[in-house]
């Protein structure tokens, strides 16, 4: 008899679907095997009041094949200039389910992000006020601290200084790289959680750089040293409430990534359901990966779990694509090195 899995309906709480060619592309492979996720607005130009990100909404749901399957859950890019009515609204029209913090210079399309923590006081203090969850991209951005330090240096000098003075804002540390924000994220009993990705349970620092350079294997927050994805490994199969699937599956085209100032991002959303139940049965964990992948993340948004299932089955290596085919150009598909066993039944 073949083995099964069945879980109720994951969903992905952080997404980047990006617009036009890309999102009709990158969409199905997320609708295949997710009902929801939380879509990051790092778009050019950002995705800043709610009035677009309603017609941002619009867009992916034009996109998206069987209109009604997936709910896309919006977030507001937060800048210096943002209007703390305005996301108020957006909130409570049930728009809006999270505001995004991206430091200024951080990450892919962060320009517009914030420079001076005190400027968007109002807004988080509004937040605070509606739990409206912030969704923070941790790594600061000034030049003197290493690139591999920076989440560690967040989280003294910017994260745990805003929650202080903010008691009462829930907070989602994105995609965590580092046994630093695994710690972290536990020493809180409420209002923080943190995703993780994929691709950050599978690779570390020397994926990127051992025997030449990997640009499909840079992703920001970049990898770190193989201690920090095994304390990752160890939040994600846990079960602990407080960690979650975000896969932060970033599509960029191969020619994006594959050039001298390569883009960062791992593209991991057609096979993320696959390597995940691989990397929780080599842990001895698979009746925790629901946990992970489908009651956590609702939980902490005060979001129902899905009533929906997914049904995983054990069995000779799965096929997946290793590009996607845009009209723009190919896409590659993130690269786990190990043999997948865990199909996705019906997709
Ligand atoms: N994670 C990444 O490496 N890239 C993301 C941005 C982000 O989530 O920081 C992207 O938009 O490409
Ligand atoms: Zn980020
Ligand atoms: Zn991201």
């Amino acid at each position: 008899m073949s083995k099964t899995i069945t879980i109720s309906r994951p969903d992905d709480w952080h997404l980047h679907l990006r617009d036009g060619a890309m999102l009709e592309a990158v969409l199905p492979e997320t609708m295949r095997h997710f009902a929801r996720a939380i879509i990051m607005p790092n778009l050019v130009p950002p995705v800043v009041t709610g009035a677009q990100a309603a017609a941002y909404r619009e867009r992916i749901l034009a996109a998206a094949p069987g209109r009604g399957q997936f709910e896309p859950l919006m977030t507001l890019y937060l800048t210096e200039d943002t209007d703390p009515e305005d996301v108020a609204l957006a909130h409570a029209s049930g728009l809006v389910k999270a505001v995004k913090l991206y430091p200024a210079g951080a990450t892919t399309n962060s320009n517009s992000g914030v420079r001076n923590f005190d400027n968007v006081r109002a807004v988080l203090e509004k937040m605070a006020e509606i739990g409206l969850p912030l969704c923070l991209h941790g790594e600061v951005t000034t030049a003197d601290v290493d690139i591999f330090d920076r989440e560690a240096v967040f989280i003294d000098t910017v994260l745990d200084p805003i929650r202080r003075a903010t008691p009462g804002l829930r907070v989602v540390m994105e995609h965590i790289t580092t046994k630093d924000g695994v710690d972290y994220a536990l020493s809180a009993e409420t209002d923080l959680g943190a995703t993780i990705t994929t691709h950050h349970l599978v690779i570390n620092r020397n994926h990127i750089l051992v025997g030449g350079i990997k640009p499909h294997y840079y992703c920001l927050p970049v990898a770190k040293r193989e201690e920090h994805r095994l304390a990752l490994r160890k939040a994600a199969t846990s079960g602990d409430r407080r960690f979650f699937l975000g896969t932060d599956s970033a599509p960029h085209l191969d020619p994006a990534k594959e050039n001298a100032c390569g883009c960062a991002g791992c593209f991991t959303a057609t096979n993320t359901m696959s390597i995940l139940a691989e990397v929780f049965e080599q842990d001895g964990a698979l009746d925790k990966l629901e946990a992970f992948t489908s009651q956590n993340g609702p939980d902490f948004y005060r979001l129902p779990r899905n009533e929906l299932s997914l049904t995983l089955e054990k069995g000779d290596p799965v096929q997946y694509p290793a590009k996607i085919d845009t009209p723009e150009g190919p896409l590659t598909v993130f690269d786990p090195m190990m043999p997948l066993h865990w199909r996705v039944l019906d997709d």
